[in-house]
């Protein structure tokens, strides 16, 4: 078990995304003053150990320390709660609560898709979570159903939105000097796909693909190449999946509007999604089927949504042709085109690469936009607050302030492990094969069910036609694992020796197979064999003499007994 910091141990992978992995971890000691939550020694968190492309960033590393108190703080009943975050040397790791239940995008995976109330539902309390974080100045920027972990308590399924914050680091300008672009093309709203500033309106577009996905089990665009789908993002318009209801539909159009001005807030559309599932039971009240048509009214916009720092910054986004967005969650630029052409909506965040577009757009970094609350100790240095390109030469201005940090931990670290031994090096190994891909229903076609629009979408009751919708509690299952390349530190393997080709079984020249033959010939060879023996005996040696001699033998012996017999007949008369 590999310590982090002084307070936790990790002890399993859980799974990796393209900003690091998440270890199930366990609580060494009470956690200090700067963690959110002390907690118990013994206690289970979860831990996502910031990859090394990133923790290796000055500019991630900075932007860490600097968000920290604005992470830590973010609380909230659909929030995954960060509980601490830790430098160590060279990792980076934020400590979460664990939640044990799968993430949506693995749900749907399994279960299929939700009715339109469930998924109203369901959708409407990721939204009270971004109505939180927006009203704190934190936009999310990667929603997706892998970032929603669904967790159970009294009331059903509870979704949990996580890796809050996550985006903004990997979107560094360290990391954007190389070129990329960091989103999930499938959930990319229009404005960052073209690099135009963004607010807190980009998660509610985010959210508009999530319930669209939720409730027809595949997102409104989809292409065999990163390109064409950030493309339909731009200029396609949704179309409608057929067991959408018309309240639901509004709200799902309105989340989705190319400009970002027209969509609603995070309040706003949580109180819409639950007009909605009041309104589109069969037992609905005609007031609530009324309020729920009605719907629109209540999309009311942000007047004021909360920017994303650095939005508009990156310059454009249009990646190269063969970005493929089906790829698995990577940091690294892609190369080559996605294997298996469509979009796949396992895809994670990946990092594409820019082709274009203002250049140095990466060098508009405002601190003062930033939601910052850790005190600054003075401006980044003729960098990326300066329009310019960041500097990567002398000191950074917040190294001292890293230094201190990581002294802080360093007195913690235990002996180093042996490579092989140590798990940040190993791959994650809890997942098992990845089940078959999901099948996408063709657009327009009804995903579950077959009664016609408007009887089956009006069930009474919380995933009411897809009786599978609440979250059974599952046995530990296997994780899939990522096509991730190997750590680099592994040692090389020796080169297996090559292995011998078998010998294609002979067969007999006979074209003729008689089933059977093989043991009958054995039987036939056999009766021929003792045949031809007894053939040769018989005429080469004196047997046929024996043979007469034996008889008469036998034919003198005979006429012995028969004659004791007479005799003992004739004393008995
Ligand atoms: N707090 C947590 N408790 C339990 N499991 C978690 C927690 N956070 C994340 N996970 C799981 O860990 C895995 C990896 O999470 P991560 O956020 O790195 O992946 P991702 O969202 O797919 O990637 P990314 O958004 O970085 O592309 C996911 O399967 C997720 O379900």
């Amino acid at each position: 078990m590999r310590p982090v910091g002084s307070k936790y141990l990790l002890e399993e992978p859980l799974g990796r995304g393209a900003t690091g992995t998440v270890w199930r971890a366990r609580q060494r000691e009470t956690a200090g003053s700067e963690a959110a939550v002390a907690g118990e020694p013994g206690e289970t968190v979860a831990i996502k150990v910031l990859k090394e492309e990133l923790a290796n960033d000055p500019d991630v590393v900075m932007r860490f320390l600097r968000e920290r108190s604005v992470l830590l703080r973010l609380t909230h009943h659909n929030i995954v709660r960060t509980r601490d975050l830790v430098v160590e040397g060279d990792l980076l790791a934020l400590v979460m609560d664990l939640i044990e239940g799968p993430d949506l995008h693995r749900y749907l995976r399994e279960n299929g898709p939700f009715s339109p109330i469930a998924a109203s539902l369901v959708t409407a309390q990721v939204a009270d979570a971004l109505a939180a974080s927006h009203a704190d100045g934190v936009v999310h920027r990667d929603l997706k159903p892998a970032n929603v972990l669904l967790t159970e308590d009294e009331n059903g399924m509870r979704p949990m939105l996580t890796d809050f914050g996550i985006a903004r680091l990997a979107d560094s300008p360290g990391l954007t000097r190389t070129q990329e672009f960091v989103g999930t093309p499938a959930y990319v709203a229009p404005e960052s796909a073209e690099g135009r500033p963004q607010t807190s309106a980009v998660d509610i577009y985010g959210a508009g693909i999530l319930l669209y996905e939720l409730v027809s089990g595949y997102p409104p665009f989809s292409g065999d190449s990163a390109l064409a789908v950030l493309h339909q993002h731009l200029a396609q318009e949704p179309e409608r999946p057929r067991n959408v209801p018309d309240p639901l539909w509004t709200v799902i159009e309105h989340c989705l509007r190319k400009n970002p001005d027209e969509r609603p807030s995070a309040v706003n559309l949580a109180r819409g999604l639950r007009t909605v599932a009041d309104g589109i039971g069969a037992q609905a009240t005609p007031q609530a089927a009324g309020a729920a048509l009605g719907v629109a009214a209540l999309l009311a916009p942000d007047p004021a949504p909360a920017p994303v720092p650095d939005s508009g910054a990156q310059g454009a986004t249009a990646p190269g042709p063969g970005a493929g967005d089906s790829d698995p969650t990577q940091v690294l630029p892609h190369s080559g085109a996605a294997p298996g052409g469509q979009y796949d909506p396992s895809a994670e965040t990946n990092v594409l690469p820019q082709t274009g577009g203002p250049q140095g757009g990466q060098g508009q970094y405002d601190p003062s936009a930033e939601t910052n609350v850790m005190p600054q100790t003075g401006g980044p240095q003729g960098g990326y607050g300066q329009g310019g390109p960041p500097q990567q030469d002398g000191p950074h201005p917040w190294e001292s302030q890293l230094r201190a940090a990581r002294d802080r931990n360093e007195q913690t670290q235990v002996q180093p492990l042996d490579p092989s031994m140590d798990p940040l090096r190993r791959r994650p190994q809890r997942r098992a094969a990845p089940p078959p891909p999901p099948q996408q229903a063709p657009q327009g076609q009804q995903p579950y069910g077959q009664q016609p629009y408007g009887q089956q979408q009006y069930g009474p009751q919380y995933g009411q036609q897809q009786p599978p919708q609440r979250y059974e509690p599952q046995p530990p299952r296997g994780r899939e694992p990522r096509p991730q390349p190997e750590p680099r530190q592994r040692e090389p393997r020796p080169p297996r020796e090559p292995r011998q080709r078998r010998e294609p079984r002979q067969r007999s020249a006979n074209p003729m197979r008689i089933p059977g033959l093989g043991c009958l010939k054995g039987c036939l060879f056999l009766v021929v064999i003792v045949v031809v023996a007894g053939v040769l005996v018989w005429n080469l040696t004196d047997a046929p003499q024996w043979w007469a001699e034996g008889k008469s033998f036998w034919q003198s012996t005979k006429d012995v007994f028969d004659q004791i017999g007479d005799f003992f007949r004739q004393f008995n008369s």
